[in-house]
């Protein structure tokens, strides 16, 4: 099956490859360069119809299979930062380094070590000019430090319940067993299951 993924993040990029082992997965700017597309929708599910929905329009091919994902990371105590502004909490062109430094400080100005946290993803597609959405939850504790070079974007600051290490020590099984993104993967699998 070919998917397209309408996702420029490297590090979902690579997780969508590695739980879609038998996917033949393209991403949107292989086929059509580079496009912008603005993430100005109140939620994770509206920010990831718009990305979906945006790139099926561009393909103009009725039978393509879009999927998108628009995810982040909430701490309830810091009024639910960064939330749906996870890849721009620093800055509309923050690098993952800014956005965690923005975080680790935000919790010790509230001189928090560790917080509460849980990471979503809304994963939208679009098959035959039809939406469909499925989520996925992950929760766990953020820390005020960065530990371990695995994973991407906040995961060297998370530490999955049930664990006492970060996902970016954690081998990456650890994180693909029971994800957001797995959790949101596996239910867009049986949406496809049932529309294909
Ligand atoms: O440590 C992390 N582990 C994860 O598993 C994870 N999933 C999401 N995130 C964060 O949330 C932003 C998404 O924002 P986002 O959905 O708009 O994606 P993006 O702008 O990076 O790419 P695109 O898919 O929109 O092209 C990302 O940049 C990350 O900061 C994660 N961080
Ligand atoms: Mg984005």
């Amino acid at each position: 099956m070919k998917i397209v993924l309408a996702s420029g993040n490297k590090g979902k990029i690579e997780e969508f490859k590695t739980l879609l082992p038998s996917c033949e997965i393209v991403t949107y700017k292989e086929l059509l360069g580079d496009i912008e597309i603005i993430e100005d929708k109140d939620s994770f599910k509206g920010n990831a119809i718009k990305k979906a929905q945006s790139i099926y329009d561009l393909l103009k091919d009725e039978n393509a299979i879009v999927i998108s994902d628009d995810s982040g990371i909430t701490v309830p105590c810091i009024n639910n930062e960064p939330g749906i502004y996870s890849a721009r909490y620093a800055g509309e062109n923050a690098t993952d380094k800014d956005n965690n430094a923005k975080l680790i400080s935000k919790l010790n100005d509230k001189k928090l070590e560790k917080a509460k946290a849980y990471y979503t993803a809304c994963i939208a597609i679009v098959y035959k000019s039809e939406v469909y959405t499925v989520h996925g939850w992950m929760h766990g504790t953020v820390i005020n430090k960065q530990i371990g070079e695995g994973g991407f974007g906040y995961d060297p600051m998370f530490i999955p319940n049930g664990y006492d290490k970060t996902l970016g020590q954690l081998p990456y099984e650890v994180k693909k067993s029971f994800s957001h993104r797995t959790k949101a993967l596996n239910l867009a699998l049986k949406v496809l299951e049932v529309i294909l």
